[in-house]
């Protein structure tokens, strides 16, 4: 099976700069390879770093140290070297990522932020039209609000624009934070089905999922994430605090 992601040697401490320095690590050295097909399942305590580990996963965070090797297309690029221009284009054809909150430009309709993944990559708009009503459709929004901006909408109605958005491209690699954390059982359904669709095509997915049942669903394997060994919370003194 073809690695789609590899991950060698991932370290992430956090600085807090305006709080003295203090120094938050995350997670060290961690290896991790995901081929195409596999749904891998990030899971450990709250505060283990499995979302730092998803960011870090689509350059949100620059790790300290290691490697994350993405295949893009012909090219094997390392995501936490990569220049820029590199990360916006491995995200515009590579990786796909469902965050758990929905992001958007206001006033935008939600139809065009559904379809504008597909738009920015060349596919034709009524191709890509006729994609995102699909999506909505099955992920349960009503007609009625596809012309409006989501701003307004409900929790879980923005979870589903989000997740239509993130499935709107075959993304060879897929991120998913807890796509289903606001969603009723049928909608959990409709996502499982989703997951279920992209693996079939090869996918590789990474994704934290809290709820047992679509984490039995479509997880093909555990990843655990484990606090650092070298977890610590010191202050840098010699930052020099500012005299009130
Ligand atoms: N942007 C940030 N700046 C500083 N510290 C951060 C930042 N993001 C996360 N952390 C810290 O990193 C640690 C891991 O957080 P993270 O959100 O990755 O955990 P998690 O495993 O996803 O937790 P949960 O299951 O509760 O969502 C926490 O101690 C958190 O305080």
């Amino acid at each position: 099976m073809i690695i789609l992601i590899s991950v060698g040697g991932l370290s992430k401490t956090f600085t807090l700069h305006t709080q003295g320095g203090a120094e938050i690590g995350v997670f060290d050295d961690i290896s991790l390879e995901v081929r195409a097909g596999e749904c891998i399942c990030l899971h450990g305590p709250s505060g283990a770093g499995k979302s730092t580990l998803l960011r870090s996963l689509y350059a949100n965070y620059k790790p300290d140290a290691g490697h994350i090797i993405v295949q893009h297309g012909d090219e094997s690029i390392d995501l936490v070297n990569a220049e820029p221009w590199e990360v916006v284009e491995v995200r515009r054809r590579t990786i796909g990522y469902v965050s758990q909150f929905l992001r958007v430009i206001p006033r935008v309709a939600t139809i065009d932020i559904v379809t504008e993944p597909a738009t920015t990559i060349g596919i034709p708009a009524d191709e890509a039209h006729a994609k995102a009503k699909a999506l909505l459709a099955r992920l349960n929004i009503p007609k009625r609000l596809w012309s409006l901006a989501p701003a307004t909408f409900s929790g879980g109605e923005q979870q589903r624009v989000n997740i239509a958005r993130g499935f709107m491209v075959d993304y060879p690699v897929l991120l998913l934070d807890e796509p289903t954390a606001s969603l009723d059982a049928a909608n959990r359904q409709s996502v499982v089905e989703l997951i279920k669709e992209a693996k079939a095509r090869g996918a590789a997915i990474v994704g934290i999922f809290h709820d047992e049942e679509v984490r039995e669903a479509v997880a093909d394997r555990l990843f655990k994430v484990a606090q650092s060994s070298v977890r610590k919370s010191r202050r840098n003194i010699t930052a020099v605090e500012p005299v009130a």
